[in-house]
């Protein structure tokens, strides 16, 4: 599950700048530059544009499928599972959901930039977000009840539709558990085999009777029984429906005895055990991979799976390592499906964590695929320097970093124990990327798609893109020419952090 430390950040306040955000972007909506194309590849519409441009099939080796022409709009997998719940569930009420709502006449905000930086101009118009309406024709107790019906084999297959409806034939590679099964593997969940606990979850490793081993992630969040279930099957709905190697794999999951999710276990934990821990210094070129490798995997998620998802807590204790070092991005809790036909979606209550939440995100409560790329610049500024996002005096690593930023001081923001031990032109590349990612405007901040060809060094793009020299990060060119300047964001930042330390 994801953590939830920051909560309903003055909702009443959120809210009210929400409205007043987008009437301003209501006001401006005429006035669009090309800010999407600069954050964008400009071979392909973002996917914040509500244009719906078709793109020109490309898959990797990694089975990432640079087409997202079959991107289907869908509600969040928590308002997919929404439904009212009747009979041996604990209460009628349904469960809780976060609303994601737009006003469909409101358009998007997008700032002029001054410069070289310009490169065409672009009609942008915010389409209507809107969700389906809840669905009373199930409830949570179907759900679990189809999970509980058979002991030992549920038929995943029954309810997978439901699920994921679009996906015809369905052979999912996961299965239900048998709670005895889980306690066998565990030792009946003994504290010996807790390796990891959240804000939301216990992870046991665990041993299968054939061998395997595996995590078991045992909800413990506290309070109402039936955002607890919605919590699980949002999760379990999202990781389900995931599949790439650079994502966490559910092997299955049981009902019985708890809410229970079984993921292939990651032997070296998190990134931020390894990164942060006392086992010694990564190397600079297992950072990188590690960099590319996350970024691969949000791209999978923004555009190469069958519904595309923003996870919304990108964050180093989120991604986890193989036996080869290699990151998968886990801990679906917080995820949403991200409809192809809007800008963006307002959320309440706000959640996730301090140090890696994008400005737009803590004080308006705005995501899309963009919340990740902020989540991600901060991600590859912890790789580089070796800082966490937020210190033990509650600083954040974004403000830290970006006067060193600005000022091109390579030096100063690389992790000292790295000393010469690494490409410069890689990190300078690493920063030029964290600095376009943790842009203040997400308008600015590149896409997944245009991260991972600039980790791999296709210059070609980064010129395109209108970006200078790897070396010299072209926020802060532009970052005067707009009305959200860089105190303003710091200023927000600031605040932020009070309303986090009041909670
Ligand atoms: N598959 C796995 N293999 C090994 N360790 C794991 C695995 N899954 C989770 N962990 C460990 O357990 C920790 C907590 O897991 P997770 O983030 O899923 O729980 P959570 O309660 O949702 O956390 P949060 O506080 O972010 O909400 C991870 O940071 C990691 O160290």
């Amino acid at each position: 599950m994801a953590s939830k430390e920051v909560q309903g950040v003055n909702q009443e306040e959120s809210k009210r700048r929400s409205r007043e955000l987008a009437h301003e972007d209501c006001d401006n909506s005429g006035s669009v530059t090309d800010a999407a194309a600069l954050s964008e590849d400009p071979s392909s519409d973002s996917s914040s544009s509500c244009e719906g441009a078709k793109e020109v099939p490309e898959t990797d080796s990694k089975g990432n499928n640079y087409n997202n022409s079959e991107c289907i709009e869908q509600s969040s997998p928590r308002a997919v599972l929404d439904l009212s719940v009747s009979g041996s569930v604990d209460s009628d009420e349904s469960s809780s959901v976060e609303q994601a709502t737009t006003d469909p006449s409101r358009g998007l905000h997008w700032r002029n930039l001054i410069g070289g930086l310009i490169l065409s101009r672009k009609k942008l118009m915010a389409r209507a977000v809107t969700f389906p309406p809840r669905s009373k024709s199930a409830g949570l107790k179907r759900y679990l009840g189809r999970m509980r019906s058979s002991r030992n084999q549920i038929d995943c297959s029954a309810i997978a539709p439901e699920i994921f409806p679009g996906i015809d034939k369905w052979r999912p590679s996961w299965r239900s558990f048998d709670y005895d099964e889980l306690c066998a593997a565990t030792d009946r969940f003994s504290s010996d085999n807790l390796i990891g606990k959240g804000g939301h979850a216990e992870v046991y490793r665990g041993r299968l009777a054939d061998g395997q081993f595996v995590a078991v992630k045992r909800l413990t969040k506290a309070g109402n029984k039936e955002d607890r279930i919605s919590d699980f099957l949002s999760e379990l709905g999202i990781i389900a429906h995931v599949n790439h190697p650079n994502a966490a794999q559910l092997l299955g999951f049981s009902v019985e005895g708890g809410l229970h999710l079984v993921l292939q276990f990651s032997p070296h934990g998190s990134l931020a055990s390894v990164l942060h821990g006392a086992n010694g210094a990564l190397k600079w070129k297992a950072r990188f991979s590690i960099a590319l490798g996350i970024a691969e995997g949000l791209f999978y998620l923004h555009e190469g799976c069958h519904r595309h998802i923003i996870h919304r807590d990108i964050k180093a204790s989120n991604i986890l390592l193989t036996e080869e070092y290699q990151p998968q991005i886990s801990d679906f809790g917080l995820a949403k499906w991200l409809p192809d036909k809007c800008t963006h979606q307002v959320v309440f209550p706000i959640e996730g964590t301090f140090g890696y939440m994008a400005p737009e995100y803590f004080m308006h409560g705005i995501i899309n695929e963009k919340t990740d790329v902020f989540a991600y610049g901060v991600l590859l500024l912890e790789l580089v320097t070796g800082r966490k996002a937020v210190d033990s005096s509650r600083q954040s690593l974004v403000i830290w970093a970006k006067p060193l930023l600005e000022s091109n001081n390579m030096k100063g923001l690389v992790d000292p124990s790295l000393d010469v031990g690494y490409d410069p032109e890689e990190m300078a590349l690493t920063l030029a990327v964290a600095s376009m990612c943790i842009h203040h405007s997400s308008s600015l901040r590149p896409s997944m798609r245009s991260v991972v060809r600039f980790l791999k060094g296709d210059r070609e793009s980064l010129e395109l893109m209108g970006k200078p020299k790897p070396t010299k990060p072209p926020m802060f060119d532009s970052c005067d020419s707009e009305d959200y300047t860089r105190t303003s964001y710091l200023n927000d930042l600031d605040k932020h952090k009070q309303l986090a330390l009041e909670q």
